[in-house]
């Protein structure tokens, strides 16, 4: 018995590889959005490409740059682009710049071009818009991006422990939709068995090739890109982040609660999905395999190597389920006990 229908919004050009950046007047021409855009970026991207993306959005196109993502970031482009009577609006730099763009762009009702720097989480690809503000810190629905144009040159170029997080985001799935299936079993949560298949496919393709991702090998941010496309691809399908969040995105939220800016989403959700992994299937499960895969590409393993101190894992992990109603294999909340042992057994404390 079919309830709704669905509405699966996907981006309409997605070019990756060597130099597409010079590529990207031609993709803008493709989408059909004529008119006057605004360039959304933070200050690194903008110095290492910004005029090179300027250049190709013909007379002068305004500018607004982003240090630090917020409400009030939103709001300044928001207000810009209304004075600059923009048509369109291209978000360049990582997840900051991109997720500020994409809220705005929803906000106006505009399209996003967008223009990753880094390869980071998957952010910069989906349907969905997070920005830090307040107790908030998870994701909600935006339009996916008209287009993803993203120059593996660049992100190479740029500091490996992006791309690393980057790949643990995507590392993350594996777990993420574990707790999917388990919300679908215990709880009728609606499950996608394509975005299911999608996501759990796109984790597992990158724990296999785990070996072969590696620093100053531009191939590397190839494969990331590709993975990152493929997770907000199941994002889009199941209408929800429920593909690429579970409890270990909920773990990595309430440690940006805790300290954020500490270190980066996709290296916590890495070090999350540890945990959860063995809290789904115990001793003998996953939780070695999605360890080395992060181990051998050089992201953190460890509350320590994130920053954070034994105590305050274990905080994180025994309140994380409060971060939103979104049911996993927390619950209602788990034991010090049970997460003292799990952080334990697993080496993510100790
Ligand atoms: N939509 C979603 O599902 C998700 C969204 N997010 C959001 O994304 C943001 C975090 O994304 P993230 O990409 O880590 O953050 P940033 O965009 O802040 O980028 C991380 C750092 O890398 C720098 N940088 C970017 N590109 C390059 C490059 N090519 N070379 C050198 N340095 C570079 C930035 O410089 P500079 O400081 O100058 O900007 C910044 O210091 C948060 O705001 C978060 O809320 C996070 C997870 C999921
Ligand atoms: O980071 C995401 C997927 O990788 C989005 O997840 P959240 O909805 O938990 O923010
Ligand atoms: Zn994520």
């Amino acid at each position: 018995m079919f309830e709704k229908s669905t509405w699966i919004k996907l981006p309409r050009n997605v070019v990756v590889g060597h130099g597409v950046l010079d590529d990207l007047g031609a993709v803008i021409d493709d989408l059909a959005v004529a008119g006057r855009p605004l360039v959304v970026t933070s200050p690194t991207p903008n110095r290492l490409v910004g005029d090179r993306v300027r250049t190709q959005l013909g007379a002068d196109p305004a500018t607004v740059t982003v240090a630090s993502a917020g409400f009030d970031a939103v709001e300044r482009v928001v207000e810009t682009a209304r004075a600059e009577e923009v048509t369109y609006l291209v978000g360049l730099g990582g997840g900051k710049p991109i997720d500020t763009a994409k809220m705005a762009a929803d906000r106006l009702g505009l399209g996003l071009v967008s223009v990753p720097t880094a390869a980071s989480h998957d952010g910069i690809v989906s349907g969905r818009s997070s920005i830090p503000e307040g107790d908030t810190r998870h994701s909600v629905a935006a339009d996916p991006p008209l287009a993803v144009v993203a120059d593996t040159e660049v992100i190479a170029a740029g500091p490996w422990e992006l791309t690393t997080a980057g790949c643990a985001d995507i590392v993350s799935n594996y777990t993420a939709v574990e707790d999917w299936q388990l919300a679908y079993r215990l709880q009728d949560v609606p499950y996608s068995e394509y975005a299911g298949a999608l996501s759990r496919m796109t984790a597992e393709l990158l724990v296999e090739n785990a070996g072969s991702i590696k620093e100053g090998l531009e191939e590397s941010a190839w494969v990331v890109m590709k993975a990152l496309v493929s997770s907000g691809v199941a994002m889009s399908i199941a209408g929800s982040s429920r593909p690429a969040s579970g409890a270990e995105h909920l773990f990595s939220h309430r440690l940006d609660r805790i300290a954020p800016d500490r270190a980066l989403h996709g290296h916590q959700v890495g070090v999350g999905a540890i945990i959860v992994a063995y809290l789904h299937e115990g001793e003998r499960g996953m939780w070695r395999d999605i360890r080395d895969a992060l181990s051998v590409i050089g992201a953190p393993t460890t509350g320590a190597e994130l920053g954070f101190d034994d105590e305050t894992v274990i905080e994180a992990l025994t309140t994380a389920h409060r971060i939103r109603d979104r049911y996993t294999i927390l619950g209602d909340g788990i034991s010090e006990a049970a997460a003292r042992e799990a952080v334990t057994v697993t080496g993510v404390i100790g």
